[in-house]
């Protein structure tokens, strides 16, 4: 039996009484109901226009977005003055992206009733939009080079209709919510056919002549090395499937360091990001001459453009798994997400539905950019890599080499030791103590350091390759090198050895990151007067930025090693009294209380 109100609704004939039960279920959301409400109001009385544009605001609601320009219509034959039907026909219009229309259609409800508070935000909106989505005439050639990429993608039959793309400059583009969309929504679908794949890059000609030669395991960077080539392959066959995709590729790569002039580079002047440069730059040559070794035919492709699409592939394609095999590919308007963190996006390829997805993790509003994240990384890695910078990014890490001091009697032993004659070994240290790579960073100038009896770290030799053999015993997975025991005492886990080491350490660590911050030739303070300036290429900004955050880093472990230092001089009381008073410690609290405070109590207590 219907519930008792739903029997009393189901016989209500007055079109006034189901009006008001069509506004109440609107309000609540209920889509459905209100739409039959309306519709009975209208069965009851087809001449009343005010039912019509109500029905058609539950339309939109609905996606029926034709229907409700249907019913608008059928409201300006009963009523032509009405300006809610000419407003409601702009929201239907916005829905379907026909936002020309939508501006008509809104000027004539402003016509009838230029005050009305909604006709004129949805009006300033419409304006506002179209200038966004149109920075680009229709006739650019970019804009024509991608309505072809859409239209291809559509045929082949991806999925974007809440999307759209903006071009903030014809190379730098971003994809933005066209209508509201909810969490948990699939917003972009592209099937199997329109992905290239490393397998197809394996297939191609050269791709064949370098996998026969087995280079898949010889270059430095096998993936993109593989996807270049295909694509260079394929951007010279004028009948290729990809065309229109390949149409839209960026052509300009020169925010990528590795193409910086060297004026750009002065920019970076002190920083250890420009060995990194120049590093990328070698490992591209090194893969572009052994290709050209092996697979001759390859040659015909100058090394500049190898260098540009190398850059490009790395930094647009997505490592997926299609049908069980891992593969890498390019996927059509996905990369054309620019990042953010954090993920308010998630995407993957489903064999489910034979094709690449991308699901909303959160509500995006109509307007908004939508975002993938590219992962927590570095800015030396979205520099290098992607050629921008991230903002406050809480991932940053700064290069730093730790040699044996000259004098150091125990240098021989200690190398003995770890069975490692390096010199010097290298640190991505990060602004606090606390990530894991920070305790392998003291635990090794913990090593580096010491000086006093051998005795000590030969016992923490002892308890490591005892450790290992209890590993060796109990487990026999395959495990990370990084952290198998096995491998003998690597200096990772040193705890804190003695006050006198630590000061040490404190003491290494304060010169190591001044020395560092001498290199640049600029100050934090200036790099911040300078990124006022309005004169600034984006490069020149790029660098200004990537180098300051290098010095945060540095500024930053330096004054915890100096605020920290003249603590193990103290008693327990003193130093915790200190510490508290000193606000900016509060991110080294396990480092304290590990290691300063243990110290000071142990010591205390002998
Ligand atoms: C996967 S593509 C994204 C689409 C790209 N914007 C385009 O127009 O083709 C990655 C490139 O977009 C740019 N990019 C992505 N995220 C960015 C961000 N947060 N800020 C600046 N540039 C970004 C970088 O040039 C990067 O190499």
């Amino acid at each position: 039996m219907p519930p008792k109100n739903k029997k009393k609704e189901k016989d209500i004939k007055d079109p006034q009484k189901l009006k008001e039960l069509g506004n109440k279920a609107f309000l609540a959301k209920n889509f459905e109901e209100a739409l039959e409400l309306y519709s009975k109001a209208i069965e009851a009385d087809p001449t009343e226009a005010a039912f019509y544009t109500n029905r058609a605001a539950v339309e939109i609601e609905l996606e029926k977005f034709d229907d409700a320009l249907t019913d608008c219509d059928r409201a300006l034959e009963l009523k032509p003055a009405f300006a809610k039907a000419h407003f409601r026909k702009a929201q239907a219009f916005r829905e379907k992206l026909e936002n020309l229309s939508a501006i008509e259609e809104t000027k004539k409800a402003l016509e009838i009733e230029p005050q009305t508070a909604d006709f004129l935000k949805l009006f300033e909106e419409l304006k506002q939009e179209y200038e966004e989505d149109n920075s680009l005439p229709d006739d650019h050639p970019e804009k024509i080079r991608f309505d072809r990429m859409l239209r291809w993608l559509k045929e082949g039959g991806s999925q974007f209709d809440k999307l759209k793309i903006r071009y903030y400059t014809a190379d730098y583009r971003g994809v933005h919510a066209a209508r509201d969309i909810k969490k948990g929504e699939t917003i972009l679908y592209v099937p199997k056919e329109q992905i290239i794949t490393l397998e197809m890059a394996f297939a191609s000609p050269i791709g064949k002549l370098m996998f026969e030669k087995g280079l898949r395991q010889r270059l430095i960077s096998p993936k993109h090395s593989f996807l270049s080539c295909f694509v260079m392959q394929e951007r010279r066959k004028p009948d290729s499937p990809f065309q229109h995709y390949l149409d839209i590729l960026p052509k300009n790569f020169s925010n990528f360091p590795i193409f910086f002039t060297e004026e750009e580079k002065l920019w970076l002047k002190g920083s250890p990001f420009l060995d990194q440069i120049e590093e990328k730059i070698l490992d591209i040559k090194s893969d572009y001459d052994l290709i050209c070794k092996e697979a001759p035919p390859f040659a015909q492709f100058p090394i500049q453009e190898y260098s540009e699409i190398r850059m490009m592939v790395s930094s647009r394609i997505f490592g997926i798994q299609v049908d069980g095999v891992k593969t890498d590919g390019f996927v059509a308007y996905a990369d054309m997400l620019n990042h953010k963190r954090p993920r308010q996006t998630t995407w993957n390829y489903t064999d489910d539905r034979r094709g690449f997805i991308i699901e909303a993790l959160d509500d995006i509003k109509r307007g908004e950019q939508v975002y993938d994240s590219y992962g927590k990384k570095c800015n030396s890695r979205f520099f290098l890599n992607y050629g921008f910078i991230n903002l406050n990014n809480d991932a940053n890490e700064v290069p730093i080499r730790i040699f044996y001091n000259p004098d150091d009697k125990l240098k021989q032993v200690k190398q003995d030791m770890i069975k490692d004659t390096a010199e010097y070994k290298k640190f991505r240290v990060v602004e606090t103590f606390n990530e894991r790579i920070m305790q392998e960073f003291l635990s090794w100038l913990r090593f580096v350091e010491y000086d006093e009896n051998i005795m000590l770290l030969i016992q923490y030799q002892a308890a490591a390759q005892q450790a290992a053999q209890k590993y060796r015993r109990g487990d026999d997975s395959d495990s990370d090198d990084q952290d198998d025991p096995s491998k003998g005492f690597k200096a990772k886990d040193l705890p804190p050895l003695s006050i006198r080491n630590e000061k040490k350490v404190l003491t290494k660590i304060a010169q190591l990151c001044r020395a560092q911050m001498e290199q640049y030739p600029t100050s934090i303070i200036e790099d911040r007067e300078i990124l006022e300036r309005e004169d600034l290429t984006f490069n020149q900004r790029n660098a200004v930025l990537y180098r300051s955050g290098e010095k945060h880093i540095l500024f930053t472990l330096m004054f915890y090693a100096e605020k920290i230092l003249p603590m193990l001089d103290m008693d327990f009381k003193a130093a915790r009294q200190l510490a508290q008073k000193t606000r900016e410690l509060d991110e080294c609290g396990d480092y304290l209380t590990n290691s300063i405070y243990y110290l000071i109590k142990k010591e205390n207590a002998k």
